[in-house]
């Protein structure tokens, strides 16, 4: 039992029941509501505390197993969104000694434990709740409707079935006779495919936690005047004194659905001021820690001062913007012209930045590849490349030995094979009532 909306004022609240004694203790609070409800209907309902007063009128609604949300008997109860009152329904609930809070993620940890969902779905479904850019919801929905369990099964599959022919060959020698013959080449097939799905996890990351942008560069190159324009508010403070800005400044965009991170920074020199100096160390830890850097060059840098600060980008992706464009036009090569007063050049800029993060595609389409799963899916990946060596140079029993160490590593995504340690970590990050 747990809240299933946040625990704040709201229209409605509701509080849901799931396992076989839901509906008993969901009648307890709700005792006009017949004893065989029709599953799915929603019955308006007295809610009343022990003594029969009410406590307020909503909707009970009962999913009968296994068509529920968790593959259980789940009864909700909707009431008004007040925190108190919620906290009076619950507590009434838990009187009963059957009940007890679920924990982080239960819900959807039971919908995984009962074949609902596998894995990477129930995951979809915390990305979701957290996903704060349109392509992360987008990227969330198409993981939770089965885009990346489809591309595992996709290769689960595979990979169990030439776990078995191989196994097949080592253990019924005369039956399963050249079962292992193409072995080598579905192997590499297989591992290129994990290979593809790994690949797919910077992109994921952008996705889901935004991309980190950094302008940079010399003092008083119009910065803090394009940041300002970027986010649409007057965020940072804009001075024609060099050295302005001094500590970084970060504001949240949302370009093309993808959800961005800007920072301004102190603008670099030679001989900055003692607190300055302070500005600069943090421009230097940004740019090694954003995704792309956008080198802001006044007019009349030279070729020379241009290459100098582009080599403050270190390994960063570096872009090159010559800003105050609106006063003297830059030469073709010193970078897109952009003026953060007038505006101009704004729309190609960010569909430069766009492009530079992103490549061709949309950022919705990602299949969303964790942490998690990448480590899972470089295992998968590794032991097919020493059991594709295995294939040309060792016995059977080292390959399939191999195939079958692949096979446990993907089960880790799907969650065919995981382990309580691992669901635990999951599941905890999920928030209660989930
Ligand atoms: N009020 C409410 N809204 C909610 C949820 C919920 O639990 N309660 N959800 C939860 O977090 C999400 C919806 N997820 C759900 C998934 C499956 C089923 C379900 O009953 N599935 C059955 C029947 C399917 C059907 O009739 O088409 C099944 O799969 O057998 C319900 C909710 C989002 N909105
Ligand atoms: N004409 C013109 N002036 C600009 C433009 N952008 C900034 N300025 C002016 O240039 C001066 C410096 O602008 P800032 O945006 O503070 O520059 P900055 O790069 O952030 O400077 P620091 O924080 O000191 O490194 C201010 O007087 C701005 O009004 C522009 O696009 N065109
Ligand atoms: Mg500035």
């Amino acid at each position: 039992m747990a809240l299933a909306t946040a625990p704040a004022a709201g229209a409605v609240g509701i509080l849901r029941l799931s396992g076989p004694g839901a509906l008993e203790a969901g009648r307890r609070l709700a005792p006009g509501v017949p004893a065989s409800p029709v599953p799915r209907h929603a019955y308006l309902a007295s809610f009343v505390d022990a003594a029969g007063r009410p406590l307020d009128e909503g909707l009970f609604l009962y999913f009968r197993a296994p068509h529920s949300f968790t593959g259980e008997d789940v009864v909700e109860l909707q009431a008004h969104g007040s925190p108190r009152l919620l906290q009076l329904l619950l507590a009434r609930v838990l009187e009963d000694a059957r009940v007890r809070p679920a924990h982080a993620g239960e819900f959807t940890r039971r919908a995984f434990l009962h074949g609902r969902m596998d894995l990477t779905r129930a995951e979809a479904v915390a990305d979701l709740v957290a996903a704060d850019s349109e392509a992360a919801v987008r990227a969330a929905a198409a993981g939770l409707s089965g885009g990346l369990a489809t591309r595992v099964r996709a290769l689960e599959e595979p990979l169990r079935a030439l776990h078995a022919d191989l196994e097949g060959v080592l253990n019924f020698p005369e039956e399963a006779e050249g079962a292992d013959e193409d072995s080598g080449p579905r192997v590499a097939a297989l591992r290129a495919e994990a290979e593809a799905l790994l690949a797919d996890s910077g992109r994921s990351r952008l996705v889901r936690r935004g991309a980190r942008v950094a302008l940079y560069g010399p003092v008083n190159a119009g910065k803090s005047t394009l940041f300002n324009r970027l986010v649409g508010e007057a965020r940072a403070l804009v001075d024609d004194e060099p050295g302005t800005t001094r500590d970084v400044l970060e504001a949240r965009v949302e370009w093309s659905g993808l959800g961005l991170s800007l920072l301004d920074t102190a603008g670099l020199r030679e001989t900055p001021g003692r607190v300055e100096a302070l500005g600069i160390a943090r421009t230097r830890e940004a740019l090694a820690a954003v995704d792309l850097a956008l080198l802001v060059l006044p007019p009349g840098a030279t070729p020379a001062e241009a290459e100098a600060w582009t080599r403050e980008a270190g390994a960063t992706p570096m872009l090159r913007v010559a800003g105050k464009c609106d006063v003297a036009r830059p030469p073709e090569d010193v970078g897109l012209p952009v003026s953060g007063k007038t505006g101009e050049g704004l729309e190609p800029l960010r569909a430069a930045v766009l492009s530079r993060l992103w490549g061709e595609g949309t950022p919705a389409a990602v299949a969303l590849v964790s942490e998690r799963h990448a480590d899972a899916l470089r295992r998968t990946a590794e032991a097919l490349g020493r059991a594709h060596e295995a294939s040309r140079l060792s016995t059977l029993e080292v390959l399939s030995g191999e195939v079958g160490l692949a096979l446990e590593a993907l089960g880790e995504v799907s969650g065919t094979s995981a382990s309580e340690a691992l669901l635990d970590a999951i599941f905890q990050r999920f928030c209660i009532g989930k």
